[in-house]
């Protein structure tokens, strides 16, 4: 029987936010991000523990109190340049308590608007199938290439393209050994690591709604949501 970890890469400084404050610790709705994608995972009863990585030089962390996750949260602060290395690193540091086949969901702080509901279908199937898989959405919009000067090129066929999110699922071992792999050509997902093993993560069909916070004006959307959330 396998557990279910969550781990919440949170090392990034938020460059295209702008700002001296990460973004994970802007506020929103009243806290700082980080604790909207922390309080669903840590919600879970499915959910054994949820480890946060955060940078070593992180100097905001120990300004909030977090003690309503206590007994299920553990803070390592041991994040990389990319977000692939604070996973790495991340997955490195729970070996000592996650078994090999135990399942982690890999989920950004930047995205705090994910549903109860998301969470359950991406445990339910992503935990049925051999590999694992992730939440995503199938593209909806006409998709167009551009030049540099950005002219339209051409109109690229949308059937069968997804836009890839978090959470993430698959086997500790695997994902931790995916990544070390992939070294030299840095993923911008876990998905991307497992693909380069030769496996096919499964796709879970989300919506729009668990999209990541990136640039100023997607703050105010996503306190929309979070002010009048399905669940
Ligand atoms: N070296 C890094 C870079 C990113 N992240 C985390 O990965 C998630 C998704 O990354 P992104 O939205 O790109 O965040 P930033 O890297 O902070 O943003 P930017 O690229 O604009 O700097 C965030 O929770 C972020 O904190 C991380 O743990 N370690
Ligand atoms: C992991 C991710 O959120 C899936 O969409 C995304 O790949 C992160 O990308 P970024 O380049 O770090 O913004």
């Amino acid at each position: 029987m396998s557990d279910y970890y969550a781990l919440i890469p949170a090392a990034g400084s938020g460059a295209r936010m702008g700002g001296e404050l990460p973004k994970q610790y802007l506020d929103l709705a009243g806290k700082p991000m980080i604790y909207h994608a922390l309080r669903r995972l840590a919600g879970s009863p499915r959910i054994r523990r949820v480890y946060v990585v955060i940078s070593p030089e992180d100097a905001y962390w120990d300004d909030y109190d977090w003690r309503e996750f206590a007994p299920r949260l553990s803070v390592l602060r041991c994040g990389g340049a990319a977000r692939a290395d604070s996973v790495r690193n991340g997955l490195a540091a729970m070996a000592e308590e996650v078994a090999e086949n135990d399942w982690v969901l890999v989920h950004d702080a930047a995205r705090p608007c994910l549903s109860a509901a998301q969470l359950e279908r991406l445990l339910d199937e992503a935990g049925a199938d051999p590999v694992g898989g992730l939440l995503a959405v199938p593209v909806a919009d006409t998709l167009k290439r551009a030049d540099a000067g950005r002219h339209v090129c051409t109109t690229e066929p949308r059937e069968g393209l997804w836009q890839a999110q978090t959470p993430q699922m698959f086997r500790h071992a695997m994902l931790l050994q995916a990544l070390h792999q992939v070294r030299d050509a840095v993923p911008t997902d876990e998905a991307r690591a497992i693909e380069a093993l030769g496996h096919r993560p499964l796709l879970v069909v989300a919506d729009n709604s668990n999209f990541k916070v990136t640039y100023p004006r997607d703050l105010y959307l996503a306190r929309l949501i979070l002010e009048n959330p399905d669940d």
